[in-house]
């Protein structure tokens, strides 16, 4: 590439890599100590001093479980005078929370001291979606599944579902860096509910492209009780700080992306993206560079990687290896990107459509040696696929006697000539994700693809913008 292209495609680069992104949101919302509606026990009743995202109020949480024993139990947060029995009680009947090291559960109270219980052994009254907690998360983390330009990216709807309830207590409990594992590739997100009950520490820190967000829900016994919660996207690090004193209890959520039916869609009319895309900084900037004649003016593909990670099935490396039915996987991973796309890559992916580029979203995998077998003499081009061939070689495995090479035939094409404005991130991904999740078992596992843009020559831009203007 000559050197004013490659300047301009640096500068691009550096500017998408270094976009604030959005990973993750919160809010509070002041919970009602008792049906009478009394806020709190200390002088503050009714006062409005705890933050609420829409000025609602939430009801008391009621939780309901069976012990071992087949007795039936019942608390509500906050707590009800006398409750205190219940909430030992509570902690007696969970389990040490244990997490997924290299594919096994793993007790190890140094990484993780807790104690957990499936969803499947309790019911509770708390819904996320009366508390209008999951419009917020689709809001914020999923833009586009409410409605977007006709024809780019499908529409749908977010599914929360119920994890597990968590209790961490002081003076030591906490639960250090980990990716959640996906449960399915609809997977795009987690939600973490307090409910609220006085504690001390239990940070909630979560990581995405060396930015960090602190969620601090501690309560003292006399503040006002409210309902605190959080949700990120899936693939981000996060960790809970140590509790120092009292209970720090949470309800966890996995958030599915659930696409509508075709004609569902059309039904409703559904309306346009929430976001202004010629508003966005990068869009000045894109354009900017298409403009400039000096910019890849014989065309070509701009390459640029995802910023976050993505789960695709784990399904998929045996179908591939054992019996080649690629067709399904091609759909699956077809099927939900571009439209789950997170934060700054949806951003991008937007942009780009908008400019009227075509724009794909590609599995890559690139620096194959060094990932898979460090002694294999390939060359080092990325190679891009249809399928989600990653999989195949993160520190799940692969199967024995899998050659490099096989991998790559399975996988797709080497691609040579791509204009790359960002480097890859497969680093974060072998090296971390798969090494601590939250689970051992893996239905799915994330990867990182990358958006590839078709730029025409500089002379049929300029034909294209003088037939617009
Ligand atoms: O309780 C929390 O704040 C989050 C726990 C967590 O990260 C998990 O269960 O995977
Ligand atoms: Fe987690």
């Amino acid at each position: 590439m000559d050197e004013p292209s490659k300047a301009l495609s640096e500068e691009l680069g550096e500017f998408v890599a270094s976009s604030a992104a959005v990973f993750t949101c919160g809010g509070a919302i002041p919970a009602i100590r008792t049906k009478a509606g009394r806020r709190s026990s200390t002088g503050s009743a009714g006062s409005n001093s705890t933050p609420s995202s829409d000025g609602a109020t939430a009801p008391p949480v009621s939780l309901r479980w069976e012990s071992e024993d087949g007795t039936g139990s019942n608390i509500h947060f906050p707590l009800r005078e006398q409750e205190r029995g219940a909430l030992d009680r509570l902690a007696g009947d969970g389990q040490p929370a244990s997490f997924g090291h290299r594919g096994k559960s793993v007790l190890d109270p140094t990484y993780r001291s807790a104690t957990a219980m499936d969803s499947s052994r309790f019911d509770t009254s708390l819904c996320p979606y009366r508390l209008g907690i999951i419009d917020r998360v689709t809001q914020v983390l999923l833009p586009n599944a409410a409605g977007v330009e006709p024809g780019n990216v499908e529409s749908g709807s977010v599914v929360a579902e119920l994890y597990k309830l968590n209790i961490y207590q002081g003076p030591s409990d906490l639960f250090k860096a980990h990716v959640d594992t996906p449960r399915s590739e609809t997977q795009f997100g987690s939600l973490v509910v307090c409910l609220p009950c006085p504690h001390a520490g239990g940070q909630l820190i979560v990581k995405h492209a060396g930015q960090e967000v602190e969620y601090d829900w501690s309560t003292p016994e006399q503040a006002p009780a409210a309902l605190q919660w959080a949700a990120f996207y899936s693939d981000c690090e996060h960790e809970v700080r140590t509790v120092t004193n009292g209970h720090r209890v949470t309800l966890t959520y996995n958030l599915f992306y659930k696409p509508w039916a075709q004609d569902e869609t059309r039904n409703l009319g559904h309306s346009p993206a929430p976001v202004y895309i010629e508003r966005l900084p990068l869009y000045a900037r894109v354009r900017q560079a298409l403009e400039n004649p000096e910019f890849m003016s014989d065309g070509g593909l701009l390459g640029i990687y995802c910023s976050h990670a993505y789960a695709y099935p784990t399904s998929v490396r045996v179908r591939i290896l054992d019996d080649d039915d690629e067709n399904a996987v091609t759909e699956s991973f077809r099927r939900h990107l571009p439209t789950t796309l997170k934060g700054t890559d949806m951003a991008l992916f937007a942009v780009f459509k908008q400019l009227g580029l075509k724009v794909t979203v590609k599995p890559i995998i690139s620096d194959i040696d060094e990932i898979y077998e460090p002694e294999n003499d390939l060359d080092r081009e990325p190679c891009m696929g249809e399928i989600p061939g990653m999989i195949v070689i993160t520190s799940l495995g692969g199967n024995d006697g899998d050659d490099a090479r096989d991998i790559l035939k399975e996988f797709g094409d080497r691609v040579s000539g791509v204009n790359w404005i960002t480097g890859p991130r497969w680093k974060d991904l072998a090296m971390f994700h798969l090494t601590y999740g939250n689970e051992p078992g893996v239905n799915a596992v994330y990867a990182y693809p990358a958006l590839m843009v078709d730029i025409p020559s500089a002379a049929e831009r300029a034909k294209a913008n003088a037939k617009v203007a």
